[in-house]
């Protein structure tokens, strides 16, 4: 959608600062200040208003033309104006981007942790980010890691940086007040926002206490994934991803700190300004909204399961094709209508490693024990499915089952071709799920071989 004219969201309920531009890819423009974007040219020797021209660029400038996404930034003082980086004290310690044997496990078992509670101490957004499971390198620019926040507390007096991908961030219990160099996003549960590797953003908790899930990705980019056959319409519409329009502060902020995730670790610059110093931009590396409920599903409607990347929102390639670093699916309310066919998921093995969350209500597999702010991981081959409640409840209703519409649930997968390592604290966590084994333990045998041998000769005798 690339030169597309902007346009604006209008909703006369949100704050001036809150309006958004809308279109996912669309290369989109943003004044503060009207005559702030300099015309006809990126970077005149002088920018309107006496302002500073600073590219960020999210891919390689080399990168072919469809790929290339990069911004221009025109702000009151550049980036750069900071003292050094220092390893910022205290450590984080539970922030991996490189795993390996010193910081993470393999472990092929099913995992299922029971939601984790959220702190008293006080606790914001990058404390209170500790990461699961992942593969692969920020270095090597390959790779990902899946993490989860409880927090309680806005940030103060300091900005985030992730030098080592995008985030892309999943509340799932109060909402998200998100700064960004591009403007303010409010994002709530059910919707999920995605920051975009090296923007710089603040995120304020207005409702207090929070969680949610994170996926962040090495060296790649979230994209629509292609239609095919499904035609030009369905899925997740470009239309409906939400922008930033541009929002900036001019105030002495003595102290301000820059905290930068470099390589899994953080480190600290101090600067005397906001960095939200932003007065007009324009570019397609933008960070950027969605609401999970307008997602329109498209399913089975005579018979059989379709796989679920029919529900995948947003897709990150690899180099291999149909292969994803890492694929955002969903399962969201919707009609079940197959005729004679099991409609949970079915039971499987999967040479992607799946990891689940909910962020509210029930999910269709789970009877028991998958509870919203919960998460799953069934790795590479490891196999799943119904737990025995279910498969019971469904083999029951049997012939019966007419059209049904699945309400009340809204969970979702991180699905990566890459078989993830999981960390100590994860797996030592008080909110693992030691028994989750148990959920399949009583699926009984159904088979008689006198049955079936009876069966088989009375088909074979063409009854
Ligand atoms: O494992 C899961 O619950 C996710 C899932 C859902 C589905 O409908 C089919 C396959 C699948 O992996
Ligand atoms: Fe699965």
């Amino acid at each position: 959608m690339d030169g597309q004219s902007v346009s604006k969201t209008n909703d006369s309920d949100l704050p001036s600062d809150l309006q958004y531009q809308f279109g996912f890819g669309n290369h989109l423009s943003s004044e503060a200040i009207a005559g702030a974007l300099p015309r006809g040219q990126n970077n005149p020797l002088i920018c309107p208003f006496g302002l500073y021209a600073e590219q960020i660029s999210g891919t390689p400038f080399t990168a072919p033309r469809k790929q290339n996404q990069f911004s221009w930034l025109y702000r009151i003082k550049p980036s750069v104006t900071h003292e050094p980086f220092k390893p910022r004290v205290p450590s984080h310690g539970k922030l991996v981007s490189e795993f390996n044997h010193s910081n993470s496990s393999t472990n092929p078992t099913q995992l299922r942790w029971k939601p984790v509670e959220i702190p008293d101490s006080p606790t914001d957004f990058i404390d209170g980010l500790y990461t699961v499971c992942g593969a692969g390198s920020s270095f090597l620019r390959h790779g990902y890691a899946i993490h989860m926040y409880t927090a309680n507390k806005s940030m103060d007096n300091c900005a985030f940086c992730n030098a080592d991908g995008d985030f892309l961030i999943v509340p799932q219990k109060g909402r998200l007040s998100i700064t960004t160099e591009c403007g303010k996003l409010q994002v709530s549960p059910g919707e999920i926002v995605v920051l975009p590797h090296g923007f710089r953003f603040v995120v304020d908790l207005p409702d207090g206490p929070s969680r949610g899930y994170v996926a962040e990705i090495f060296g790649a980019h979230f994209q629509l994934p292609d239609l095919g056959p499904i035609g030009a319409n369905g899925l997740a519409a470009s239309r409906d991803f939400l922008v930033p329009v541009a929002w900036y502060e001019e105030c002495s902020r003595p102290g301000y700190t820059i905290v930068q995730k470099y390589g899994g670790e953080l480190f600290t610059a101090k600067q005397d300004f906001s960095p939200f110093n932003v007065v007009a931009w324009h570019g397609n590396y933008v960070p950027y909204k969605y609401d999970l409920s307008k997602f329109s599903p498209v399913n089975t409607v005579l018979k059989d399961h379709a796989d679920p990347s029919i529900n995948t929102v947003l897709t990150a390639p690899t180099d291999k094709p149909g292969v994803a670093l890492l694929d955002f699916v969903i399962f969201p309310p919707r009609w079940l209508v197959a005729e004679h066919t099991f409609r949970p998921p079915y039971y499987h093995r999967n040479c992607m490693s799946e990891f689940m969350g909910l962020i509210y209500g029930g999910y269709e597999a789970k009877a028991d024990g998958f509870l919203p702010g919960g998460a799953s991981l069934h790795s590479c081959m490891t196999p799943h499915g119904p737990d025995t409640k279910t498969f019971e409840a469904t083999v029951a209703q049997g012939k019966d089952a007419g059209p049904f519409r699945i309400t009340n649930t809204m969970a979702f997968m991180f699905e990566s071709c890459l078989m993830p390592r999981i960390c100590p604290w994860a797996l030592e966590s008080p909110s693992i799920d030691h028994d989750y084994y148990q959920c399949w333990v009583g699926l009984r045998s159904h088979f008689s071989r006198e049955e079936a041998n009876d069966e088989s000769q009375k088909i074979q005798n063409g009854h």
